[in-house]
């Protein structure tokens, strides 16, 4: 059940770990009990090519040592390329019923919403899960929308009450309660985890709340 392996979902590039290998930081978070797991390498300075490739097949061999799923962000091509667990795709990322026909049933697809309208569609679409948010303002993501808040989050509890549901956007252990308690089945989070000075302490933090 995909519900299940939501709980702590992990988000990570080169651009969000300052000085830290990122590679260390994902083993690390892995071992400390993250649910899963996607590769997003995106912004000015982000890997290119060869450099990408390998990253991302490094990331995906640490996840699969774990147990872990490892989730595509963006990029049709390299989730298809790799067999990856997953595709993540946003409302600018293409359209989610074309993509879903190109990646098949089997390949977890979850699709970024930011209102009651964008998850219908993106239900019927075939998404298997959906990311609600931002839910409060992020430092990780430029071009991000306003944050939508916990209203939102009942809604969508309320009108999908079984389908799959992660909450991101500025959580952190301190601000998470409400946002699980409002019925989303996960938090994604980026800065939270990979800036944290203490992970295992983070990521049970975090881990509590399930
Ligand atoms: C789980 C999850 N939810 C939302 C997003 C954001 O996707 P998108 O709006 O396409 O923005 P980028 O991440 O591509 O910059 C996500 N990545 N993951
Ligand atoms: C990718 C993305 N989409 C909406 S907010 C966000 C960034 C979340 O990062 P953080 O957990 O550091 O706020
Ligand atoms: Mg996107």
């Amino acid at each position: 059940m995909i519900s299940d392996k939501l709980n702590i979902y992990f988000i990570m590039g080169t651009a969000d770990v300052g000085d830290e290998d990122p590679l260390v930081v994902l083993e690390e978070a892995l071992r400390c009990g993250i649910t899963c797991f996607q590769f997003r390498e995106k912004g000015k300075k982000s890997l290119q090519g060869k450099a990408y490739a390998a990253f991302a097949k490094n990331c995906q061999e640490l996840c699969r040592r774990y147990h872990v799923p490892f989730i595509v962000n963006d990029d049709v091509d390299l989730a298809v390329a790799l067999q990856a667990d997953g595709l993540h795709i946003g409302q600018k990322d293409g359209d989610a019923a074309t993509i879903r026909k190109k990646i098949g049933d089997k390949m977890i697809l979850g699709v970024s919403t930011h209102s009651l309208q964008q998850l219908t569609t993106a239900i019927k679409a075939g998404a298997d899960y959906v990311g609600i948010g931002p839910v409060y303002a992020t430092q990780s993501k430029a071009d991000a929308e306003q944050p939508v808040g916990i209203r939102l989050l009942h809604q969508a509890a309320t009108a999908y009450p079984d389908f799959p549901k992660v909450a991101i956007g500025g959580l952190t252990p301190a601000n998470s309660s409400a946002v699980v308690a409002a019925g989303v089945s996960g938090i994604a989070v980026i800065s939270a985890i990979s800036r944290s000075q203490n992970r295992q302490q983070t990521i049970q933090q975090f881990r509590n709340l399930f």
